[in-house]
């Protein structure tokens, strides 16, 4: 029988001015960016820890920790390469992903695509193991009131 693990991701980081928005590595026209150590890509972080926790390993933090001058303003995607080769390395490979974006504004339905081709690569899948979509939330909560960036994943984890 084939060994299948499956694990969720969340992160949210704050919206503010004079930084830029990366969401699935994708920069995206907009006045206000997030905030982070790294470049704050929330969607990609959620990914991450989708992946680790498919397998118990810790969370980014554990492997990039925010107090390490190393990782300020770091790509995310590369962080990404990293977890998944951690993932390979212990024999996993993934079957699929799955993830929502929680933004009030900017309108992000035309960078889906963008983001979900640029994951896609950097996971060596087809942009169809890929899902990503966006809800706003209503203007309810923080990420109603575009205080901040809230992104959630799943992973599903298939043994090689
Ligand atoms: N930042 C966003 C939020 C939503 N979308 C798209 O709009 C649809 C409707 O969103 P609701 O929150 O009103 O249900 C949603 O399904 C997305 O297709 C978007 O592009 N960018
Ligand atoms: C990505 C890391 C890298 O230091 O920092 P941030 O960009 O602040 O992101 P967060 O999700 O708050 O914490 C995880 C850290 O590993």
């Amino acid at each position: 029988m084939t060994n299948i693990r499956i694990g969720n991701g969340y992160d949210i980081h704050r919206l503010v001015s004079d930084r830029p928005l990366i969401l699935g590595g994708v920069s995206i026209e907009h006045e206000l960016g997030l905030l982070g150590h790294s470049d704050a890509d929330v969607l990609t972080h959620a990914i991450m820890d989708a992946m680790l926790g498919a397998l118990s390993l810790g969370d980014i933090g554990h492997y990039f920790p925010p107090t390490d001058p190393k990782w300020a303003g770091a790509d995310s995607v590369a962080m990404l390469t990293q977890v998944d080769r951690l993932i390979q390395d212990n024999g996993w490979t993934i079957g699929n992903v799955d993830s929502v974006i929680v933004a009030e504004r900017p309108k992000l339905k035309p960078h889906i695509k963008a983001m979900r081709d640029r994951l896609a690569t950097a996971l060596n899948l087809q942009p169809n193991q890929v899902g990503i979509k966006a809800t706003t939330n209503e203007t309810l909560d923080a990420t109603g009131r575009e205080e901040g960036i809230a992104a959630y994943a799943v992973v599903l984890l298939v043994q090689q």
